[in-house]
């Protein structure tokens, strides 16, 4: 099953709380929060404090894409803020396992992502206690950017290293750059720029098609 995530990255952060609801009403399926710490990634977003604000805005999955260094010190508050999938970079801890470890104490779900020039091969001791496998299609940082075609290729290889999990793609995702990655095997697509800049409930639709 297909499912569209869009990324309120690309939302009116002055209006935030209603961008939530306008997505959740368009047909929604998660809600994707983009957490950066201008160290990990060259940009700086939004924490715990903010997810929490907008907790009550939907009921909609929170699928947190941590884009920070050592992720393992924030997990606990972002879980407390509400968060109901984490997303870690492999490239962002040592103890990547140790990680995910902790995340699914928590009860919540967990997941892994890879930067576009990071290799599947560092998925092979740990795809087998994840929820969700993220592919950078754009190197992270910032919305807007063109969709790297090489990711085709690394969706393809994970779905033949576990066959039901979920592959999320994120970066580039527009109504033209979803198809190849579906038939590539993947089936949770972010949207931000795609989605915010139209009529939200089009653009989803138009991604499932
Ligand atoms: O994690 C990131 C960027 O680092 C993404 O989730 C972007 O927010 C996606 O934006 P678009 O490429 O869809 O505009
Ligand atoms: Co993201």
């Amino acid at each position: 099953m297909i499912k569209i995530a869009p990324s309120i990255l690309s939302a009116d952060f002055s209006k935030l709380g209603e961008e939530i609801t306008s997505i959740t009403e368009a047909g929604a399926d998660m809600i994707h929060i983009d957490v950066m710490d201008g160290m990990f990634v060259p940009n700086i977003s939004f924490g715990p404090v903010v997810i929490k604000s907008i907790r009550d805005k939907s009921n909609l999955c929170f699928d947190v894409h941590l884009m920070i260094e050592n992720p393992e010190r924030y997990i606990d508050e972002f879980v407390k803020a509400g968060a109901d999938l984490i997303t870690v970079h492999a490239e962002s801890t040592t103890h990547l396992h140790r990680t995910i470890q902790q995340i699914k104490a928590h009860g919540v779900k967990a997941a892994v992502s890879l930067n576009p020039a990071t290799s599947v091969e560092s998925l092979k001791y740990i795809i087998d206690e994840l929820d969700m496998v993220l592919l950078m299609s754009v190197n992270p940082g910032f919305g807007g950017q063109k969709f790297i075609p090489s990711t085709l290729e690394k969706i393809k290889e994970v779905r033949s290293m576990n066959a039901n999990i979920d592959i999320q793609v994120d970066g580039g995702i527009t109504d033209k750059t979803v198809k190849g990655c579906i038939e590539a095997g993947a089936n949770v697509f972010v949207a931000g720029s795609y989605v915010f800049s139209g009529n939200y409930k089009e653009r989803i639709e138009s991604l499932k098609k």
